[in-house]
């Protein structure tokens, strides 16, 4: 099977019928008013993103992406302004704690990988009752080998209880092909196809 990437507009209502994964990008949606994402969760296809998530279908969230689908409450937490109150943006060393799940099972458990960070708000805070929901669900993904922003313990990308939905601030596709400065990134773009082929068979 070919997995054929289609851009979908934000104004859309529905998904195509034979979606097999959504990934929301980074990037700046309503100039990071209110909060990064606060607005564009609103957006009309988010409610069938939502269904689309609600079915168990994979669904990926990348900076400006986390950051909705915390706002959407598809994702527990919320993404606050990093502790120097600075825009970041450099490459970042992060540990792959949970290589079990669709997005991460072609990385090695507590493998070092370099993802470029690039953003004003990738403070991640949840409180104390969620974070040890997330330890006890191994819902924590990646940590930041060195914290760059304050998030509340070292987080770097998290799923859902149900595994199916991964937000995450580092930039895996900026780290894809080795001109870029590293294919570490790679994995979870052919960890996710592989799990979407296997689940249409
Ligand atoms: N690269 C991004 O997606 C940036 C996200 C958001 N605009 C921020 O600065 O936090």
């Amino acid at each position: 099977m070919k997995v054929t990437p289609e851009f979908i507009d934000y104004r859309e209502q529905q998904l195509p019928a034979d979606t097999g994964a959504v990934l929301v990008p980074g990037g700046f949606s309503y100039g990071d008013y209110l909060r990064s994402g606060a607005i564009a969760r609103f957006s009309p296809i988010m409610e069938d993103v939502k269904h689309f998530a609600d079915t168990g279908k994979p669904v990926i969230g990348i900076c400006n992406g986390f950051q909705v689908l915390t706002e959407a409450g598809l994702l527990p937490g919320a993404l606050r302004h990093n502790m120097s109150l600075d825009f970041i943006c450099k490459p970042q060393p992060l540990s792959v704690v949970n290589n079990q799940t669709l997005f991460t099972d072609q990385f090695e458990k507590d493998q070092t990988v370099m993802f470029p960070i690039a953003h004003g708000e990738g403070n991640y805070y949840c409180d104390d009752e969620t974070l040890t929901e997330l330890k006890q669900n191994n819902q924590i993904v990646f940590i930041y080998q060195d914290n760059p922003n304050g998030s509340t313990a070292d987080i770097a990308g998290i799923v859902n209880k149900q595994g199916n939905v991964l937000g995450m601030m580092p930039h895996p596709e900026r780290a894809s092909e080795s001109i870029l400065g590293g294919a570490d990134g790679k994995l979870l773009f052919e960890s996710l196809v592989a799990s979407v082929e296997m689940a249409v068979g």
